[in-house]
């Protein structure tokens, strides 16, 4: 895997293929052995889950639903501050198993804005799946349950995460030269 270069940045090969579908494969294994009989509903935040969702996905044999959110912000009054909304978030979440599936937790300030709203319906239970994490950047306390790698303050590209719109196509994790 070259160096290769989007836009005006260089990018390193960081995670290859191979380990990312391995350890995606051991995630779900935990996930199989823990979510046993309790038809979790999985919620994949977009964009940049979309590849982590489906990978890991596919390897689920528990009976699972899905659903694909968006998360939209918005300045709301002084006392709110920013507010995010979901679309596409129709499901009743009383009494399920949920698990958010996130391609990166990085200040951890989406998730922070976004779970009170979830909490907010009662779910039995409420878990985070993250591919990656950046423990040096977190701002905003966190809980990952299901954790994929912890990856240094750097900022990483591929496998569904972007640099300004490119580079979500490509199979494996790269990180930006410096
Ligand atoms: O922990 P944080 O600092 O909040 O960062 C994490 C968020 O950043 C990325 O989304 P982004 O806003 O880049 O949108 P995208 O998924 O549509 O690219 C990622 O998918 C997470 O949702
Ligand atoms: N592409 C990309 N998006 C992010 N969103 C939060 N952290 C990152 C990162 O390292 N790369």
């Amino acid at each position: 895997m070259p160096v290769i270069q989007v836009h005006d940045k260089q990018f390193q090969p960081y995670i290859n293929e191979e380990q990312l579908q391995t350890r995606i494969k051991e995630l779900a294994a935990q996930l199989n052995n823990d979510l046993q009989g309790s038809r979790p509903l999985f919620i994949a935040i977009l964009n940049g889950s979309f590849m982590f969702a489906a990978d890991i996905f596919k390897h689920l044999d528990v009976n699972a639903e899905i659903c694909f959110i968006k998360l939209a912000s918005y300045k709301g009054t002084k006392s709110t501050g920013n507010v995010v909304t979901a679309i596409g978030l129709d499901e009743d979440l009383f009494g399920r198993t949920v698990v958010i599936l996130e391609d990166i937790v990085d200040t951890g300030k989406t998730l922070s804005q976004f779970l009170p709203q979830l909490e907010h319906q009662h779910p039995k239970k409420l878990m985070i799946a993250a591919l990656l994490h950046k423990p040096e950047a977190l701002q905003y306390p966190i809980k990952i349950d299901y954790l994929g790698f912890s990856v240094p303050n750097k900022f990483l590209l591929g496998y569904g995460l972007d640099y300004d719109g490119l580079g979500r196509n490509l199979p494996e994790i790269y990180q930006l030269v410096e």
